[in-house]
């Protein structure tokens, strides 16, 4: 069954939300919590080791109710029936979307086009599995008969992000490998990376699944060329392996097809971290451990595909976002981690999450007059507090944000624990409650200096506390956002999984790219011709 094509602002839910929208924007949270002592009691999920408290939100029981009838209305409940039995619910690609398969256990059935899926994920687990063990003791060697130290890992966007986040997020679980990653067509990154490397003790992952994508063919060359100055040709099949789904255009860059570990069109590159994508991140922290990330997501996935939908983390998450961005018109959320392992992690949901949902023509091909998917920016607390907190405190703009924090600490360093978890908690306090003229005045402050000090409040803020940041745990955060993303989706209308608008940028830059070379230039706006023949004069 092809995912219906409903403009969700027709539907009977949100002109209700509309007109619940008018009685319920003046509100205060404040009033909200004074007026009902069990609202944190209703307002909260625990699932597992994960607490999400959502009550800090500018909702009411009757808002969250029309929430989930919208849910209803279209037809979520059957969405992600159609994407879990393995639906081409990427209808302009043709493809299903089954990153959940990869996490799945060895029993389950996954059916892609007649075919379950299972075996062919669990062989390319167990070859990944065997890598790493081979890699991490020493049993597998360089060209020279020296064990490895390091590893590059050579991709750009979901063939980069997700793992070099999760790499970064698991650091405390680390051995003894040095993972780098090189994305960035800026050659200077690319030296920058390789000119501490030694060749003889280095494993270059190539990750692309097309295999075509300019920066990591132009990456994986230059450090071939720079390989090649110490090995030799034979010595590439000890040094370099591929993940991608392109098996051909691997062998012609000269990858010995015993290095190659598959991956799938049903697998899109910004949720392909839990595949072979994922082997810097096995050889990283073992593979044991990318294990538990996998289990760990396959918890959420099995908790948003049974759960009632008011007690489903991701299908709230969802639903309170787009009660932000479709009737307040809030225009972006922070994601704020009270964690410094985490300092990647929005930048990791900056491309799930925009590259996902930031389209502008819905499922039946139509252009879209409502507000689809949200700008997506933010940095640890509380580095951040000290950084733009300002803004969200005081500044003209609504800016919902999630708070993501851990009980436990991984180095047990209780006082800095607490501190850091004191400010966790009175960051989303703060943001809720505001200061008002009254406790101003009352702390002393100068007449004419009173206005500067005040706090609106009435900002909200969702806070999902979990015991302790583990594969697990970190498994389980990072497909919570992934059927976020899904349940946006489904809720704007839209196709979440193809990714067309980075294709004109990249055409055109091949078009340019030539002109440097040549004598005639092509045609242009004024602007780009100046700019190209500036360029051209004085590089
Ligand atoms: O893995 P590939 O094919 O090199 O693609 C890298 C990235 O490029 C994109 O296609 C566009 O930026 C992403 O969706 C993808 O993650």
């Amino acid at each position: 069954m092809a995912l219906p094509g409903v403009n969700p602002t027709k539907t009977a839910a949100w002109k209700k939300l509309q007109n619940h929208y008018e009685a319920v924007k003046g509100m205060h949270m404040k009033d909200m919590f004074a007026n009902d002592d069990k609202r944190a009691e209703k307002f909260t999920i625990a699932f597992d080791d994960f607490y999400v408290d959502f009550s800090k939100n500018r909702i009411t029981e009757e808002t969250f109710k029309y929430l989930l009838e919208l849910a209803n209305e279209l037809k979520l409940k059957e969405a992600i029936t159609s994407q879990f039995s393995g639906e081409h619910i990427n209808k302009t690609e043709d493809r299903a979307v089954l990153h959940t398969a990869l996490r799945a256990p060895k029993d389950a059935e996954f059916i892609v086009d007649g075919e379950n899926v299972m075996p062919e994920v669990y062989a390319v687990k167990d070859k990944m599995k065997a890598f790493t063990n081979e890699v991490l003791s020493g049993q597998r060697k360089g060209f020279t008969g020296k064990a490895f130290t390091d590893v590059v890992n050579i991709g750009i966007g979901g063939s980069d992000l997700g793992p070099a986040m999760v790499v970064d997020a698991l650091q405390y679980y680390k051995n003894h490998l040095t993972t780098h990653f090189v994305s960035n067509v800026d050659g200077d990154h690319v030296h920058e990376v390789i000119k501490n490397l030694d060749p003889e003790t280095t494993l270059f992952v190539v990750v692309s699944k097309t295999f075509t994508t300019q920066e990591t063919i132009s990456n994986a060359n230059t450090i071939k060329n720079w390989f090649l100055k110490t090995g030799n040709q034979e010595a590439i099949a000890k040094h370099f392996v591929a993940v991608s789904t392109n098996l051909d255009a691997v062998k012609d860059f000269g990858i010995d097809p015993d290095n190659i570990f598959p991956m799938w069109n049903w697998v899109g590159g910004r949720f392909s971290l839990w595949s072979a994508v994922g082997l810097s991140i096995s050889l990283a922290v073992g593979f044991e451990n990318f294990d538990a990330l996998l289990r760990g997501a396959n918890k959420m996935d099995n908790h948003f595909k049974s759960t009632d939908f008011d007690k489903n983390i991701p299908v709230v998450l969802a639903l309170i976002s787009v009660w932000y961005n479709n009737f307040f018109h809030a225009e972006s959320e922070a994601i704020i981690a009270y964690s410094q392992y985490l300092n990647q992690f929005a930048t990791y949901l900056q491309q799930g999450i925009m590259e996902s949902n930031g389209k502008s023509v819905d499922r039946n091909g139509d252009p879209i007059d409502y507000q689809t998917g949200t700008i997506i920016w933010g940095e640890p607390g509380t580095n951040a507090q000290h950084a733009f907190f300002q803004l969200i405190h005081q500044g003209t703009k609504l800016i919902p944000a999630d708070f993501i924090g851990f009980k436990k600490s991984l180095h047990g360093d209780k006082d800095h624990q607490d501190k850091l978890i004191s400010n966790f908690l009175a960051q989303t306090e703060a943001l809720m409650h505001g200061k008002t003229e009254k406790a101003v005045i009352a702390e002393g402050t100068p007449k004419d200096i009173v206005p500067f000090k005040i706090f609106q409040g009435n900002k909200p803020t969702n806070t999902i506390f979990i015991d302790q940041l583990s594969p697990e745990s970190l498994g389980k955060l990072i497909a919570m956002y992934e059927h976020k993303i899904f349940v946006q989706g489904i809720v704007w209308n839209i196709y979440s999984y193809d990714q067309f608008g980075v294709e004109l940028g990249k055409q055109l830059a091949s078009k340019i790219l030539k002109e440097f070379n040549g004598s005639t230039l092509n045609e242009h706006d004024n602007s780009t011709l100046r700019l190209l023949r500036h360029y051209k004069q004085n590089s």
